[in-house]
C-alpha cells in the first residue's frame, strides 16, 4: 500500500522534480532561487546527482560549464528548501497530482517537472556483453574493462560520442563504421570533416574507403550557390567546400558532463600502439556473427589495410565474433561501441501516463509544459514543439540544453503558480554550442550547417589547414549561420550578426578577409 509522505498536501504547495541529471538540478537549484520559501523535492533514481560549476557566459547565448558528480549533500546545503528522494519513479497520476515512488512512496505535487533524461539507442539490445553503450561513469567503466583487453574495437554511430572515442582511443584499433560519407556528420559537413581528418591520422595513418573525408576528391552531387572563398593553403582542396554537397549538415545515471573522457584512460591491449583508425563509410552493421555462423556461411573476414596487417595473421586470428557490414565486407572484432543517438526515458512512464509524445519525448510548448496538466519536462526527456522565429534554434539533446531547460523550466512553473505566462527565454532564439572535437575549439552557431534552409543559401568559408575553419551561412544577405573551428575569436560578433539580422550584402566578401579585424567593423 503506498504511502503519502507529504500528509498536509492541501496546504503545502510543493514542486516536484524528477530525475538527477544536469536539467533536473538545475530545475530544482532555480526553483529554490527564485522562490526561497517553496518546498521543492527532488527524486532522482540515482544516488549521485550533476551539479554546474566554473559556469561562465563565453557570449550572450554561449556558455561554458563544468560538470560534477556530487553527493546530495551538496544541493541541500546550498538550495535549504530542496529535499531530496533517492528512489525510481514508477508513474504520475496527473488527474490526482501524485506520482508513486520505487520505494512505495507517493508523492503529491503542486506542479512536477520530469527530467528523466534518455539513453544510448543501441544498434541491438540481443547481445549485451558485445555491444554497449556510453552514458554515465558505469557505463565508461565497462568500456575501459573491455578495452583493456581489446585488439579491435568497432565503432558505430557518427555524432557526438564516435568523434570523440575515435580520437581518445588507443592502445588498438578502431573500426569506425559510419553510413554517410563523411565522419561526424551530426557536426560537420564534408569540408569541415576533411579538415579533421589529419587529426585523425596523427598517431598512425586512418585509412578508409568510399567516403568524402579520406577521399578528398570525391565527385559532388549537388552544389549550393557560393560567392566566395578564402582558402589559406591551397593544398587540401577538398577543405575549401567549393564543390561541395552542404546540404548534409544531431535506468541507468545521469548523462557525462564536459570533459568526459580526459583524465579517462582509454587504452586496448597493446600499450604501445598509438591511434589507428579505419573509417567504413557509407555502410550500417547488418548482422553480428559468431565464428560458427562464419564458418557455415562461409564468409571471410576482411583484412584491414596498412599497419594492422603487418602485426595479424588474419588465418589464425579469430575474434569473439564478427560484425558483417552492409557493403557486404565482414571483420572480426573484440566489441562494439554502438554510439547511435539517445532514447528518452518515457517508455515505461507512457504505460502509466496519458500524455503526448514524439519520438518517445515528451512534447513540451514554450512554456516548458507537457499535454498533461501541471506537469512540465526539461533535458533529454523532452521535445520541443514551438516554432523558432527566426529560424535559428533548433533542440540538440545537449546540456547546455539541458540546463537552459530546466531553468526555464522552473521559471514557467513559478510563473504558472501564479497565474502568469511568461515569453520564451532569450537563449532559444540562437542555436549555441562550445565544444571540443579533435583538439580544436568548435562554436557552432544558428543553422550552422544550412538546416532547413533547402539550398537558398549561400557559403563564405576561410580555411587554414591545421589551424581554423570557417563557414558562414548566409541567406538573402543575412547570417544565419556559423561554424568556427579552431581559436578563431569570432563568437561573439557572429552572434551578434545573427541575432541583428543586419543585412551584410554590402560587405561581401571582406566579411572573412582575414587582414580586417571584423570587430572593428561592426563597433
Ligand atoms: C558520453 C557523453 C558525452 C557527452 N558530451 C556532451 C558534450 O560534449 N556537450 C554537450 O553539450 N552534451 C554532451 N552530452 C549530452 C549531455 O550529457 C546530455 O544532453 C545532458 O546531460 C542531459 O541531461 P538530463 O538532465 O536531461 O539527463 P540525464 O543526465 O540523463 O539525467 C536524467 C536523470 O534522471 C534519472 N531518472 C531517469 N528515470 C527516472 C525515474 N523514473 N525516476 C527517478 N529518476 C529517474 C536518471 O537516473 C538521471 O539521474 C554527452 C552525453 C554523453 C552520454
Ligand atoms: N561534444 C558534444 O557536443 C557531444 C555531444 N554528445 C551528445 O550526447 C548524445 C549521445 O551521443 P551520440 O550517441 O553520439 O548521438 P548523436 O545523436 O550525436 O549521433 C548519433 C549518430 O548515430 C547515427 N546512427 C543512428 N542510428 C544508426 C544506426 N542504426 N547505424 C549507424 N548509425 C546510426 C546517427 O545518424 P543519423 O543522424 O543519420 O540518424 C548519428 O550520426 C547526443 O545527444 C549528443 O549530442 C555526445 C558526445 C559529445
Amino acid at each position: 500500500m503506498a504511502t503519502p509522505i507529504n500528509n498536509n498536501m492541501a496546504a503545502i504547495k510543493r514542486y516536484v522534480v524528477v530525475g538527477g541529471g544536469i536539467a533536473g538540478v538545475s530545475c530544482a537549484e532555480q526553483l529554490s532561487q527564485m522562490d526561497p520559501t517553496a518546498h521543492i523535492t527532488l527524486v532522482s533514481a540515482s544516488k549521485l546527482i550533476k551539479s554546474v560549476t566554473n559556469f561562465q557566459k563565453v557570449t550572450r547565448t554561449l556558455e561554458l560549464f563544468d560538470v560534477e558528480e556530487t553527493d546530495v549533500s551538496h544541493l541541500t546545503r546550498s538550495c535549504s528548501n530542496v529535499t531530496v528522494i533517492n528512489s525510481h519513479m514508477t508513474s504520475v497520476n496527473p488527474d490526482q497530482h501524485i506520482i508513486h515512488l520505487h520505494n512505495s512512496q507517493a508523492l503529491s505535487y503542486h506542479k512536477l517537472c520530469l527530467c528523466l533524461g534518455a539513453r544510448p539507442k543501441l544498434i541491438t539490445r540481443d547481445h549485451p556483453n558485445d555491444v554497449i553503450g556510453i552514458r554515465d561513469t558505469e557505463s565508461v567503466g565497462t568500456l575501459q574493462h573491455k578495452l583493456s583487453s581489446a585488439r579491435r574495437v568497432v565503432i558505430v554511430g557518427n555524432g557526438g560520442i564516435a568523434t570523440e572515442l575515435v580520437y581518445e582511443l588507443s592502445g588498438c584499433t578502431v573500426l569506425w563504421v559510419v553510413k554517410d560519407s563523411s565522419i561526424s556528420s551530426t557536426f560537420f559537413d564534408e569540408g569541415a570533416a576533411s579538415f579533421f581528418l589529419p587529426s585523425l591520422r596523427t598517431q598512425g595513418e586512418a585509412s578508409g574507403t568510399g567516403g568524402s573525408g579520406a577521399a578528398p576528391d570525391e565527385t559532388v552531387k549537388t552544389k549550393p550557390l557560393k560567392r566566395m572563398r578564402y582558402l589559406l593553403d591551397p593544398v587540401d582542396q577538398s577543405a575549401s567546400g567549393e564543390g561541395k554537397d552542404d546540404t548534409s549538415g544531431t535506468a541507468m545515471g545521469s548523462a557525462l558532463g564536459p570533459d568526459w573522457s580526459s583524465g579517462i584512460k582509454m587504452i586496448g591491449n597493446n600499450k604501445e600502439k598509438g591511434r589507428n583508425v579505419h573509417v567504413e563509410y557509407n555502410c550500417e552493421v547488418e548482422r553480428l556473427l559468431d565464428s560458427q555462423e562464419m564458418k557455415s556461411l562461409s564468409l571471410t573476414e576482411t583484412l584491414l589495410s596498412g599497419t594492422e596487417n603487418e602485426s595479424i595473421d588474419s588465418d589464425k586470428t579469430s575474434w569473439p565474433f564478427y560484425v558483417k557490414l552492409t557493403n557486404g565486407k565482414v571483420y572480426g572484432a573484440d566489441f562494439i561501441v554502438s554510439a547511435t543517438g539517445v532514447i528518452p526515458n518515457t517508455d515505461r512512464l507512457l504505460d502509466t501516463i496519458d500524455i503526448s509524445k514524439d519520438d518517445l519525448g515528451l512534447v513540451v510548448d514554450e512554456e516548458m509544459r507537457t499535454s498533461a496538466v501541471d506537469v512540465y519536462a526539461a533535458g533529454d526527456v523532452c521535445t520541443t514543439s514551438w516554432p523558432s522565429v527566426p529560424n535559428t534554434w533548433f533542440q540538440m539533446r545537449l546540456w547546455s540544453q539541458a540546463r537552459q531547460m530546466g531553468a526555464y523550466a522552473a521559471k514557467c512553473m513559478l510563473a504558472h503558480s501564479g497565474g502568469e505566462s511568461i515569453t520564451l527565454d532569450f537563449c532559444f532564439e540562437l542555436f549555441a554550442h562550445v565544444t571540443t572535437f579533435f583538439g580544436y575549439k568548435v562554436v557552432l552557431l544558428g543553422c550552422y550547417n544550412a538546416q532547413g534552409l533547402g539550398k537558398d543559401y549561400e557559403l563564405l568559408l576561410r580555411i587554414t589547414n591545421g589551424v581554423e575553419y570557417v563557414k558562414v551561412i548566409l541567406q538573402h544577405g543575412r547570417m544565419v549561420g556559423a561554424i568556427l573551428i579552431g581559436d578563431t575569436d569570432l563568437e561573439e560578433t557572429f552572434e551578434n550578426l545573427i541575432l541583428n539580422r543586419m543585412d551584410l550584402t554590402r560587405y561581401g566578401e571582406n566579411l572573412l578577409d582575414p587582414s580586417i579585424d571584423i570587430e572593428d567593423y561592426f563597433d
